[in-house]
């Protein structure tokens, strides 16, 4: 039905996204269901099928609870709906605790769904479980920086690469993922020079999230962006339309054309 020519008019792989590394930005989105995937099918570059589904999709109050099987009922929609970007699986928390766990875990996403990589959060010492992944043929996006699944032990959402040292640390888990095997990075809640630095020093394409211009590539929670997750605003989100306003006016419209028994007119009527 739609009259809307798509940008991307064939398959991305994961060969033609590492090779967009210092070409062109690589565009990525969240997405938790096929309506939505469809509408970004042929428009990104990459969807992501985040874990943070928990909060925008479920109202939790983060990430940490969501499961091996919400996270494959939420790619398979996605998978419905879009075929051409790369869609990645965020691996929930506590699904990647040793390498045969990891195995076991992310081989039922290439069984159960038609995503083309998963993505594991941390750095160095996560590399063993990245490596045990591609050495069994699955594709792995790492996950860098301020790292959502370690907001308890954390204590809260930290903005990372603030001082030297800690900027060393990000480049010393870029290169170990990259050298364990996955094919780019997520870079999320670090300081624009750190990310810019990382992205220097990894030949795979860094994907950034509050991170600044620097990166390869950018990725938004289609919810954030879109205006309909209010819980509250990360200053990275930039809001490119407002979805809970536009929500909030065209129920106003149809409530009132309820009340005034002019919905439905002539026209939806048999
Ligand atoms: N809807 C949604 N959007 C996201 O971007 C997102 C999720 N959910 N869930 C998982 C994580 C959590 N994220 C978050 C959550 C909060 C901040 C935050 O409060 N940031 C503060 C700065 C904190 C600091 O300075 O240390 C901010 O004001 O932006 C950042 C990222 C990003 N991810
Ligand atoms: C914020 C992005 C990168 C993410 O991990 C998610 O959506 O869960």
């Amino acid at each position: 039905m739609s009259i809307h020519t798509p940008k991307i008019d064939k398959k991305v792989t994961l060969p033609a996204i590492g090779k967009m590394k210092g070409v062109e930005p690589i565009t990525m989105v969240t997405a938790y269901d096929a309506l939505f995937a469809q509408i970004f099918d042929g428009e990104v570059e990459m969807i992501l099928v985040g874990d943070s589904l928990n909060m925008s999709f479920l109202g939790k109050e983060d990430t940490l609870s969501a499961t091996m099987d919400q996270m494959i009922y939420h790619t398979q929609a996605v998978c419905n709906g879009a075929t051409l970007p790369v869609i990645v699986m965020d691996m929930p928390f506590g699904t990647y605790t040793s390498p045969e766990v990891a195995v076991k875990n992310a081989t039922r996403v290439y069984q159960e769904t038609n995503a083309q990589a998963v993505k594991i959060e941390g750095g160095k010492e996560r590399a063993h479980i990245i490596e045990a992944l591609t050495q069994n043929s699955i594709a792995v996006l790492g996950h860098i920086g301020l790292m959502p699944q370690f907001i308890r032990s954390e204590g809260g959402y930290k903005i990372r690469g603030k001082d030297q040292a800690d900027i060393d640390k990000l480049i010393e888990d870029a290169k170990a993922i990259e050298a364990a095997g996955a094919f780019a990075i997520v870079v999320e809640g670090v300081k624009a020079e750190a990310a810019k630095v990382i992205t220097e020093a990894v030949s795979v394409p860094t994907i950034g999230i509050g991170a600044g211009n620097a990166t390869d590539g950018q990725v938004l929670v289609w919810s954030d962006m879109f205006g309909f997750f209010e819980a509250f605003k990360p200053k990275f989100v930039k809001q490119y339309f407002d979805g809970a306003k536009q929500v909030r006016e065209g129920l106003e419209a149809y409530r009132n054309e309820v009340k005034a028994r002019e919905f439905p007119s002539d026209e939806y009527t048999y």
